[in-house]
């Protein structure tokens, strides 16, 4: 038998195996998963399809004696439905059920190993890519979700009715802890709810971790006597090891800052234990997806970041990244609204219009505030409303920090500009028509918003040029 033979059906079919049934009608404790397959050709999808049911269950490259003592079909997965994605040659949706009992209870870990586990790396497949799943209710309930989830948060800060606004402290690395201090007061007095560290921020030589906490505490408690609000830093615990990331939660603390922040790359089990963490001392807990785009932009190959934001919901973070759609970094507008529903409903309809090939129940979990960040500013107030809602987390970091008048400047023009758009989106205005006169008649009451408009420009941003066009892997043979 040669290595390719190994795929051939007939000399080793996993469809023949009964990894791929198109009988098979999914239990509503399936755990289902939809994956875009393109095989290698010559390759028959639904041997495809059914080599990734099992390469992500129980399968091995060959028949073993010991599946007999197993009750091998009910632990096998099953690839149920093979579609061909229209205008995609050499495409398709399989869609595969799994039973609960392959999975730990509350493990993202466990789950994860199986469903991304080896099976990227198959020869059959040129590509594939994890699109969505369906956690089933009964495994939604084995985790706790948000430590405190986006009606908490309101309740910590008192403020309702908008979004929130941050700000990324930049430059992103070099700033000495009593200069970083210095922007997140101005940017706090100015009018800003809250800022944050940047992903790389961790303990350099530059700055370590206990001076940065020490002076941005120090801004954001002067910030609140001056203003009278609740403010909040996101102190950024992410380190090397999991008990040096509890050391710095601890302090951060006992300073008394109402909220924390790790990145993606530390892992999904120590997020999970931050989590815990977080809910066990009332602290709110933010994550940024930092790194996620080498495995989700590819239209092809990886994992899509809604299913992330899903696998975040239920490791239990309270803010996660997801795309702004007008700014710096890729994001179409109707993939991002599902990323955005995905966060923050309750039940989240299929549409596969928006990228959800399945319709998910959280049963209650609170939902998790959505972040946009990445090249936005005030000028684009009105499209941001417009597309993604009240409950999110507005972040202009180059946005307010670049303000040619300074950053408390840069902060009060992106508050002036918020509170003029939700006013008028409270009359019932038509946001995306009427947003930049709105805009533009508030920056006659204020300085600084005028200079952010000259600055940054007041355009209606074009949405549909913004979707992205499929990138495709060049995987060989
Ligand atoms: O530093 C920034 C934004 O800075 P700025 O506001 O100056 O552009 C964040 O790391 C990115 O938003 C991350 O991207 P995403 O939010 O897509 O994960
Ligand atoms: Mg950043």
């Amino acid at each position: 038998m040669t290595n390719e033979d190994r795929w051939n059906p007939g000399v080793h079919s996993y469809a023949s195996m009964g990894y791929y049934n198109a009988d098979y009608v999914p239990k509503d404790t399936d755990v289902i998963a939809v994956f875009r397959v393109t095989p290698q050709p010559g390759v028959d999808p639904l041997e495809a399809a059914a080599a990734v049911a099992g390469e992500s269950s129980t399968a091995t490259w060959t028949v073993v004696w010991t599946d007999r003592l197993t009750a091998n079909t009910h632990y096998q997965a099953k690839a149920y439905r093979v579609d061909p994605v229209p205008g995609r040659p050499g495409e398709y949706f399989a869609h595969v059920a799994y039973d609960i009992d392959l999975f730990e209870e509350g493990s993202i870990a466990n789950l994860t190993s199986s469903i991304i586990g080896n099976v990227f790396g198959f020869k059959p497949l040129l590509a594939l890519r994890l699109e969505d799943m369906r956690i089933p209710v009964a495994y939604v309930k084995t985790f706790q979700g948000p430590a405190h989830g986006i009606v908490m948060e309101r309740e910590v800060l008192n403020k309702y009715g908008r979004p929130l606004l941050g700000a990324t402290v930049k430059p992103k690395l070099g700033l000495s802890a009593r200069n970083y201090g210095r922007v997140v007061y101005e940017a706090c007095r100015g009018g800003l709810d809250f800022t944050k560290d940047d992903e790389n921020i961790n303990s350099q030589p530059f700055m370590r971790w206990r001076d940065r906490f020490l002076y941005c505490m120090e801004g954001v408690n002067r910030a609140i006597a001056e203003t009278g609000e609740s403010k909040g830093h996101y102190l950024n615990v992410t380190a090397a090891t999991v008990e040096e990331m509890y050391e710095r939660a601890e302090f951060a603390k006992e300073l008394g800052s109402v909220i924390i922040m790790i990145d993606l790359t530390v892992g999904y089990t120590a997020m999970q234990s931050m989590a815990n963490w977080a809910r066990r001392n009332g602290v709110l807990l933010h994550l940024h997806r930092a790194g996620h785009s080498t495995y989700t932009r590819q239209k092809t190959h990886g994992v899509s970041f809604r299913v992330i934001a899903k696998w975040c919901r239920l490791i239990g973070v309270d803010h996660v990244h997801a795309g702004t759609v007008v700014g710096k970094l890729e994001g179409d507008p109707a993939t991002t609204r599902g990323f955005y529903d995905t966060l923050r409903l309750d039940h989240v309809p299929a549409n596969p219009a928006n990228g959800i090939y399945v319709e998910q129940d959280w049963a209650s979990m609170p939902g998790v505030m959505p972040v946009a960040s990445g090249g936005i500013h005030a000028g684009q107030m009105h499209q941001l409303i417009d597309l993604l809602g009240e409950d999110v987390i507005l972040q202009f970091g180059g946005g307010t920090i670049g303000h040619p008048m300074g950053i408390a400047a840069g902060a009060e023009a992106n508050r002036v500009a918020l509170e003029a758009i939700i006013k008028a989106r409270n009359e019932g205005k038509d946001l995306l028509k009427e947003g930049p006169t709105v805009l533009r008649a508030a920056a006659q009451r204020c300085g600084p918003l005028d200079a952010a408009l000259s600055t940054w420009g007041d355009v209606t941003f074009d949405y549909a040029a913004t979707d992205a066009p499929d990138v495709v892997v060049t995987a060989s043979r």
